[in-house]
């Protein structure tokens, strides 16, 4: 199993009131598996991907990625394997302004220390892969916000992570680029053997998943199949 929350709790202490954001959170995903996590405002979903990302540690309960515990590590410890067997998409591309698309890959593979030529292919393939092969050379400035999105997701697979994490990806897009993302998403799952978690608040694009589970004031309360 790629991915394991087991008895996840997390609040956070706000002045004089602590909220509960993750309540006995339990979660697998395994390899090749794309789970999407539905939810109204505020149920916890971002902080379940923070907590699964190795970006904030639980109070308590066991986060596995690729059975490595991560709440027994240290920080920098932490920080390699978030850099290694995690890749991370957000909502807004956080792409690098100065750096063409392949730039923003070639830099995530440079700080993980692969060869030279080794990721130049991979770059390109893997731009290939999502579409924008074609914008290689661009800027994020010169690019549309799927193109951006495209990239990004080409990014995090950049360092052929175990586990990707992504946050309503299509909250910048129009339905049907949206639509196109979460396909994609579904593609590079399978394509690529990660376990996938989409937040999502299109309850329209889960049809390219293969399982929904539904979070309600930090529980995940319902596991649904796919709808037909
Ligand atoms: N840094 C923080 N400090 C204090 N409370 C926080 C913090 N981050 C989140 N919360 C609270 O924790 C709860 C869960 O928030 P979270 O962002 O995980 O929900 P969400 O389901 O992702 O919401 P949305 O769909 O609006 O993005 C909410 O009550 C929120 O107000």
């Amino acid at each position: 199993m790629s991915l394991v929350l087991r008895e996840v709790n997390l609040s956070y202490t706000d002045a004089d009131t602590t909220i509960t954001a993750l309540d006995h959170v339990c979660m697998e995903v395994s390899a090749g598996e794309l789970v999407a996590v539905v939810g109204p405002s505020g149920s916890g979903k971002s902080s379940l991907l923070a907590v699964a990302g190795t970006l904030l540690l639980p109070d308590s309960g066991l986060v596995l990625v690729d059975g490595t515990n991560v709440t027994r590590l240290g920080q920098a410890e932490r920080s390699a394997l978030r850099r290694d067997r995690i890749g991370l998409v957000f909502q807004q591309p956080n792409l690098l302004s100065a750096l063409a698309a392949k730039d923003q890959l070639l830099v995530a593979a440079h700080l993980a220390g692969h060869r030279p030529r080794d990721r130049r292919r991979r770059a390109l393939d893997l731009l290939d892969a999502v579409g924008v092969a074609h914008r290689a050379n661009r800027r994020p400035h010169q690019l549309s916000g799927g193109e951006r999105q495209r990239v990004n997701i080409a990014r995090a697979l950049m360092n052929e992570p175990s586990v990707l994490l992504v946050d309503e990806p299509t909250s910048a897009l129009d339905h049907e680029r949206g639509r196109r993302i979460v396909e994609l998403i579904a593609e590079v799952t399978r394509h690529h053997r990660v376990a996938t978690v989409l937040v999502t608040h299109d309850r329209e694009q889960l049809d390219r998943v293969d399982r929904v589970v539904e979070m309600h004031d930090g529980r995940l309360t319902a596991v649904t199949p796919t709808p037909a």
